[in-house]
């Protein structure tokens, strides 16, 4: 039987690869997710996630080992997590009435061989009023979230239109996910 794991603490991510109704454990620890900002938005992702696997595939050099990681690139500028309400509300006044780019990366590790790639998701925000930010951002869902917003949720009244894999913005492109996994050798049941 081989192992799976999902190195992520993101409840979301678990959801998405519940669907795809793999048997998997979690298992997360701390990364350190500063960069170098002269790197280009996808190899960001790409190089987070590897790190988020990678301190868990050490332990667990038996097992398929799956890390991610999203950012929010407007005007060129890299948005992850806000750190307070003040830069959530920020983060979502730079969004209004704009589009943006979601970046997600994805790191599998495994006795087989790696895979590494990415997903950009276009996403355009329709012009929000300071009433709606404000509501938006004392309903708490911002603050674990990059660019300060869950598609996923309420989060949805602010989105006019994607253009790519919605999954992806969520947290996890679960199709190609799904088909590296595959490609890597792992027993899809
Ligand atoms: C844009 C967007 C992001 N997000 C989430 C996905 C990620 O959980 C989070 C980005 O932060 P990440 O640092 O990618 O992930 P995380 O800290 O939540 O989890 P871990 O590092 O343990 O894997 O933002 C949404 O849920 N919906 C959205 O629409």
């Amino acid at each position: 039987m081989q192992n799976l794991i999902l190195a992520s603490s993101s409840p979301r991510r678990k959801e998405l690869l519940e669907n795809l109704r793999l048997t998997f454990t979690i298992s997360s620890s701390e990364v350190d997710e500063s960069f170098d900002p002269t790197l280009s938005p996808e190899d960001v992702v790409m190089d987070l996630a590897e790190r988020k696997a990678k301190v868990i595939f050490k332990e667990n050099p038996e097992a398929f080992v799956i890390g991610s990681d999203t950012i929010v690139v407007a005007d060129g500028q890299v948005l992850g997590k806000p750190k307070d309400e003040a830069n959530a509300k920020r983060m979502l006044e730079k969004l209004s009435g704009r589009k943006h780019d979601v970046y997600t990366g994805v790191s599998i590790l495994s006795p087989n061989g790696t895979s590494r790639f990415y997903e950009r998701t276009e996403v355009w925000f329709w012009e929000l009023t300071d009433e709606e930010i404000n509501f938006y951002v004392q309903s708490g869902e911002p603050l674990d979230k990059a660019g300060a917003y869950g598609i996923q949720q309420l989060g949805s009244m602010l989105v006019k239109k994607i253009s790519g894999d919605y999954f992806a913005v969520v947290g996890l492109p679960s199709s190609k996910t799904y088909r590296e996994l595959k490609r890597l050798g792992y027993q899809l049941s």
